[in-house]
């Protein structure tokens, strides 16, 4: 694990992001850990939040024409990765987000900001069993766009609908890189290497023996 991963996991349980417990997913999962961006609540954290993104966004050197924050969550993040792209790594870039529902008054349609269209970077929370993904992949099929690649505060490196990881099946059937700030297994180091919240890491090994890749 990098320091700055390191710094990231901690900079998450210091704010109540990264929480023990039993949580029910998207997916259906009962898992003993979870992420909340949402908890990333005030201006300094947000700001903070997107400047790991966008060192993980040059760091992992993707080529992209534009970023796609997903509803909901991913829409303050790609707004946070694009503001700290622009300040932090001179580079400013051009970024949406899509509606839950299209709007059919006013500017209408279904996407805000810039126009969707080339290699789009998508930037979201987490990818558990990868639907998520799936569902912006089928979002902005018939635009002049694709999705080339991802970014993730955190790969949960689950299974997804077989024995591969979410993100593998998706860089299998999709040819998109996907990348994160940090894994389940980084979280798991972590929580072994500084005895912090012990009395959960028996339950998180065995969700990881239940619904994690080799
Ligand atoms: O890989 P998956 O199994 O799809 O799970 C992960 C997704 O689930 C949650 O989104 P949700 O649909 O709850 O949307 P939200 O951003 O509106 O909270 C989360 O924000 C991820 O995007
Ligand atoms: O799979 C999910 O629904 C999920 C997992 C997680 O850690 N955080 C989150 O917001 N959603």
């Amino acid at each position: 694990m990098h320091d700055y991963q390191r710094r990231f996991i901690e900079f998450a349980l210091e704010h109540d992001v990264l929480r023990f417990g039993e949580f029910t997913l998207k997916s259906g999962r009962t898992s003993p850990y979870f992420f909340n961006a949402g908890s990333f609540d005030t201006g300094s954290r947000l700001s903070a939040l997107g400047g790991f993104y966008a060192d993980a966004v040059a760091a992992a050197g993707l080529e992209f024409d534009v970023l796609l924050g997903p509803a909901y969550k991913g829409i303050p993040l790609a707004a946070a990765t694009a503001v700290q792209l622009a300040d932090a790594h001179g580079r400013d870039v051009p970024w949406c987000f899509n509606r839950k529902e299209a709007k059919d008054h006013g500017e209408g349609g279904l996407f805000v900001g810039a126009e969707p269209r080339g290699r789009l970077l998508v930037v979201d929370d987490v990818i558990t069993a990868g639907t998520a993904i799936r569902e912006v992949i089928a979002l902005v099929d018939g635009l002049d766009a694709t999705v080339a690649g991802v970014v993730v505060a955190v790969d949960r490196r689950e299974r997804g609908t077989g024995e591969l990881s979410a993100i593998q099946e998706v860089e299998r059937d999709h040819g998109i890189a996907v990348t994160s700030i940090v894994t389940f297994d980084d979280i798991i180091e972590y929580l072994q290497e500084t005895g912090r919240f012990a009395e959960h890491l028996p339950a998180v090994r065995a969700y990881r023996e239940r619904y994690g890749v080799a």
